[in-house]
């Protein structure tokens, strides 16, 4: 197992600060210039209000009004631009957080995909991609922005009008800001159960959505959608709470507003009745004091989006954090000239006290070595061990004399070529299931799909091996599914071959035509199957059997 992975904020940050850091520093720049421009076109609003006075010079008053429409213009083409490059940024978060996960997810161990299904798994990505996305825009928008204006508005307000009315905005800002914090620490609980929910009726959603066939045919719909209702319930339940828990604190935060414009402006009416503040600078206060309440409460819906983009973020962090095979950079190169694969006195046992005792067998080229036993006897478990799923608790497999444990499990899959019993088929062609990514050599192709006893069968088909599988390969039978697995394990010309009830779901011609195909390889590949059927067995072949005379359970 590798060490422990790097927290997810933290990861995905350094990537993007990495990737796009002068973009970032050019929207932030961006952001500034846009609020200064802001600030600044009231200003010469307020000023040229008043030269309008009599005598005052038209051409002054007409300039500063151009002037002030050019700020106004300018602001809000800068706006607009600080909002597309910001959203620039947010995508390349977003390709940022997607890479990542689906990076992490190859390198996933096999139960954690026992424990979590794919619908699960993408609502997780995209809750924790649009909650990253959400913060960095807020950030960027409001965050930056916001600070820069609060600064510029109350320097304005303390140099034009008095500072008192900054120390009452300072005041306001700071009760606004804690009752934002107030309000996210009361509406929690009601955020992360639905969130918790919402995460448990995706499951439940991708258990059902895999299992559909299933359901219909015990006509479980009515159940289904019985159980579907009652968890989308809960998840609009706990945002409805959520919700409802905010509506008394905006209540709150409205009356902190009024409070604040009132007695400001009950602190402007004895300066203005003395001469000391202008009108401009009544309209300059008016105008700054109501666009000064957008940052404080962009600050407010920041920290409340904070408490949002932690909740949303769990699942994610969960799904990241899970262990992980180590990673194929470990891969060596492994020659092995005999393949001749050793089990002596191997034990594993699972928690619940079940597993394999004191297996010991060898598996050797020349002819095929079977598994048999009775079901349940752990036939399956010496495949896990042998294919490093699984360590020995007790004995030791080695591999042409070389302790298997010391080999590195990528170093040991570029080896080996497996069949399972459950086929994992991609939604694709015939020739990329078989190639899965590796070099295509049309050769090879036809070479193993002939060794699998499939190459007329494909080459029946109007497009050959480009043929599409269907959704997981459903347009294929089993016994199709099966042979092109067997393909895939050969394409990479493997040392050893492992064929778990590989044949299963053949019929006896066929099955035996394919275990000839293995015979004649077996010169060449160590060829290991489990297997229910004794039938097919011949001379020259090994038969192990595990169990409890083997020393099984
Ligand atoms: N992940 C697991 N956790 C706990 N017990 C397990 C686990 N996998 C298998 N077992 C138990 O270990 C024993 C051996 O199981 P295994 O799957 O290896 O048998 P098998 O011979 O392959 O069976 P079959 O022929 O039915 O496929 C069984 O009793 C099974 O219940």
């Amino acid at each position: 197992m590798s060490s422990a992975p790097p927290s997810l904020v933290r990861s995905i940050l350094v990537d993007f600060w990495r990737a796009s850091r002068g973009m970032l520093l050019l929207v932030s720049v961006l952001t500034m210039v846009t609020a200064v421009v802001a600030v600044a076109g009231p200003y010469v609003f307020s000023r040229m209000i008043d030269r309008m006075q009599p005598g005052a010079l038209a051409e002054t008053v007409a300039l500063g009004l151009v002037a002030y429409a050019v700020l106004v213009g300018l602001s809000s083409a800068l706006q607009r631009a600080q909002n597309y490059l910001a959203h620039v940024c947010g995508e390349h978060l977003a390709l940022i957080v997607s890479t990542s996960l689906f990076e992490r997810l190859l390198h996933k161990t096999a139960p954690f995909f026992v424990e979590h299904n794919p619908v699960e798994i993408e609502t997780a990505g995209q809750r924790g991609d649009q909650a990253l996305v959400t913060m960095l825009h807020l950030t960027l928008g409001y965050l930056v922005s916001g600070s820069v204006q609060i600064a510029l508005s109350l320097a304005l307000i303390g140099a034009t009008v008095s500072l008192e009315i900054v120390a009452v905005s300072v005041l306001y800002g700071a009760a606004f800001i804690a009752l934002s914090v107030a309000a996210d620490r009361r509406s929690t609980r009601y955020l992360e159960a639905a969130i918790a929910a919402g995460q448990e009726n995706a499951r439940f959603v991708g258990n059902a959505l895999t299992g559909m066939e299933t359901l219909r045919h015990f006509g479980a719909h009515g159940w289904m959608r019985s159980l579907f209702s009652q968890k989308a319930e809960a998840v609009f339940r706990n945002w409805r709470d959520y919700s409802l828990s905010r509506i008394g604190f905006a209540g709150l935060q409205g009356a902190a507003l009024a409070l604040q414009l009132g007695v400001t402006f009950l602190m402007l009416v004895p300066r203005m009745q003395a001469g000391l503040i202008s009108v401009g600078d009544v309209v300059l206060f008016n105008t700054l004091l109501l666009a000064l309440n957008q940052p404080f409460e962009a600050i407010g819906a920041t920290i409340n989006e904070l408490a949002k983009t932690r909740g949303n973020l769990a699942p994610l962090q969960a799904i990241w954090a899970a262990p992980e095979e180590e990673t194929t950079a470990a891969a060596e190169a492994l020659r092995l000239s005999e393949g001749t694969l050793r089990f002596e006195a191997v034990g594993y046992r699972y928690e619940n006290g079940r597993g394999v005792e004191n297996v010991s067998f060898t598996a050797a080229r020349g002819g095929i070595t079977t598994l048999t036993g009775e079901t349940g006897a752990g036939k399956s478990t010496v495949f896990r061990l042998a294919l490093k799923s699984l360590e020995p608790q007790s004995g030791e497999i080695t591999i042409d004399g070389r302790p298997l444990a010391g080999i590195a499990r990528a170093t040991w899959y570029g080896r080996i070529g497996v069949v399972p019993q459950d086929i994992l088929l991609l939604s694709d062609t015939l020739s990329v299931n078989i190639t899965l990514g590796r070099p295509v050599d049309a050769q090879k192709l036809r070479r193993v799909a002939h060794q699998a006893a499939i190459l007329s069968t494909i080459e029946a088909l109007p497009e050959g091996f480009e043929t599409s599988v269907g959704e997981r390969g459903l347009k294929l039978s089993g016994g199709e599914r099966q042979r092109i697995a067997i393909a895939r394990a050969l394409y990479g010309d493997p040392d050893i071959l492992f064929l778990d009830e590989a044949s299963s779901a053949l019929d006896a011609a066929t099955e035996r035509e394919i275990l000839n195909g293995l015979r004649q390889l077996a010169d060449r590949v160590t060829v290991i199957a489990i297997t229910h059927r004794t039938g097919m067995i011949e001379p020259g072949d090994t038969v192990v059997r595990i169990g409890p005379e083997a020393g099984g359970p």
